[in-house]
């Protein structure tokens, strides 16, 4: 280790591993799930860490934010409830807060000390929480799920760590068809599905799942994030059967015109060009 540097050392990128130098640890604490950890960097503003693994970086947390949000939301013209599973830092709800035809947006995040430490640290992260229509539940998101009336909501995201750790059940079929009984014909899902140069095999697993259980749409889209491990992250996009969803064409732009917080990287070329695989990729999630 290097004295006044962060290394993320993870058995799920072998041999890797980026570094951020730190000013200053804020925050060490220990919840019922997992180590939480948020440190001042030189260069990247203030970081979330989750046992080890960098959760959000005050720089560039705007891109996984953004893209996770607005990748499903634009591609449905009229969302109305939306479920976010995991996302205790407020980011998602930041952006879900953003359209104006969503009337209802529940949360459900295992971890409280998440929920508080981004309140506390991460007030720019945390502002969703501030919103009306949102209502937090402390909990399982996989039992939050079981409990939902069937064909609820028009939209589910699911924000969550990696497979190793509390997040290890949402990356496992049952799970993935429960979502898809929560959700309304054509109604769409997106979850963070990990990275292309790192996790082709999980991916193959999760997109060979999703075909089983989605039948609507199935699409995989990847964006760039510094912090993240190999500087980028994926997103599957599913929709349940009913009226066809086209991913990669954006029907419900955002207007941030009038907003005193607009938009940093999501837009809609952007939008589009998320769905462009490199063929190594291609080749295993569409089978081309
Ligand atoms: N809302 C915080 C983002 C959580 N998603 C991250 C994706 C990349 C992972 N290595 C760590 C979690």
């Amino acid at each position: 280790v290097i004295p006044g540097w962060f290394s993320e050392i993870s058995p799920m990128w072998p041999g890797e591993a980026h570094s951020l130098k730190v000013e200053k640890v804020l925050f060490q604490g220990k919840s019922d799930y997992q180590n939480v950890m948020v440190f001042q960097s030189s260069t990247y503003g203030k970081v979330l860490v989750l046992d080890g693994v960098i959760q959000l970086t005050e720089r560039d947390e705007c891109a996984y934010q953004e893209m996770i949000t607005h990748l499903p939301l634009c591609s449905i013209p009229n969302p109305k409830k939306v479920l976010v599973i995991g996302g205790g830092d407020g980011g998602v709800l930041r952006e879900v807060a953003r359209h104006p035809t969503v009337e209802q947006i529940d949360i459900c995040e295992i971890d409280k000390m998440v929920v508080d430490v981004s309140k506390q640290f991460f007030p720019d992260v945390a502002v969703g929480y501030e919103d009306p229509r949102v209502n937090l539940h402390i909990g399982d998101g996989v039992a939050f799920l079981k409990a939902v009336p069937e064909g609820t909501y028009d939209a589910v995201i699911v924000d969550s760590s990696d497979p190793i750790g509390p997040a290890q059940e949402l990356f496992e079929k049952p799970f993935f068809q429960s979502v898809a009984k929560a959700l309304r014909p054509g109604g769409v899902v997106c979850t963070q599905a990990e990275s292309i140069w790192l996790h082709m095999h999980i991916i193959e697993d999760i997109v060979a799942n999703c075909r089983h259980i989605f039948k609507g749409s199935v699409n995989y889209a990847w964006t760039t994030v510094p912090t993240y491990p190999s500087g980028v992250i994926g997103f599957m996009l599913c929709s349940t059967e009913g009226t066809a969803v086209d991913f990669k064409h954006p029907v419900n732009p955002i207007d941030d015109s009038k907003s005193d917080r607009p938009l940093k990287f999501y837009n809609s070329e952007i939008h589009e060009a998320a769905f462009c695989l490199p063929s190594f990729a291609k080749k295993v999630i569409e089978g081309k």
